[in-house]
């Protein structure tokens, strides 16, 4: 089974609460996503693999670490994972960028894909799956789906909220991959907004409500 790691740093956990805050605009609002991504990036790339190199620092030669080379790939759900983009390169610079393109149907809530764009190699890649929310989880569930059945096997997705509802369905559905989120909140409402939440991420992060 796979790990759900609850990121409870007292920095994202700060961040969290001020971008739940309705009088939060645009700007503000971005600037935190980047931010709590860039901190769940470098919680979520302990494991990371490093390598011994020899060195030269202006005092004598020595054996350093350096990351072992494996090639990263960072790919958010449109829109709102385009959010945690900037703060995940920030941490990993020369991870590639896929886009996946999904919406939820206001009546279903089922996810609809309308773009998929991936690195060529991408099946080499260990790649970071990110959206700010898991809601019903069928978002998530369809992005990694369609990562397996493009032949990515080395796959772990990270989330700033998540609902209960959508942690059970990511995990009947891939026990394969890990998932990091940064709360656990309460529940999903009628509309399939998670409680207490933030609202829309997507709106808030371009601005469109
Ligand atoms: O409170 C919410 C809930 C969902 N979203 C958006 O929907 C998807 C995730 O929903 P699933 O039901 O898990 O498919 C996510 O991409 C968000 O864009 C939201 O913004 N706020
Ligand atoms: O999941 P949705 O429908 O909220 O999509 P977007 O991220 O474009 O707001
Ligand atoms: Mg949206």
């Amino acid at each position: 089974m796979a790990k759900v790691q609850i990121m409870d740093h007292p920095l994202i956990q700060h961040k969290i609460n001020f971008i739940r805050r309705e009088d939060v605009g645009s700007k503000d609002f971005r600037t935190a996503v980047s931010e709590i991504a860039s901190l769940m990036c470098y919680e979520a790339t302990r494991d990371l693999e490093l390598q011994d190199v020899q060195i030269k620092t202006p005092i004598c030669e020595m054996t350093g670490k350096e990351l072992a080379g494996k090639k990263l790939a960072v790919i958010p759900i449109l829109r709102a994972g385009l959010g945690m983009v900037d703060g995940m390169l920030s941490m990993i610079p020369a991870a590639k960028v896929g886009h996946i393109g999904l919406y939820r149907d206001p009546e279903t809530l089922e996810p609809v894909e309308y773009y998929c764009k991936l690195p060529v190699d991408c099946e080499e890649r260990e790649v970071f799956v990110v959206d700010p929310m898991l809601a019903t989880g069928g978002s998530l569930v369809a992005a990694v789906t369609l990562l397996k059945q493009k032949g990515v096997k080395r796959m772990r997705a990270m989330c700033i909220l998540a609902a209960p509802e959508g942690v059970k369905a990511f995990e009947k559905a891939h026990p394969d991959v890990d998932l990091y989120i940064g709360a656990l909140d309460d529940h999903l409402n009628d509309h399939g907004y998670i409680v207490p939440g933030l609202g829309d991420a997507g709106d808030r992060i371009f601005g469109t409500k």
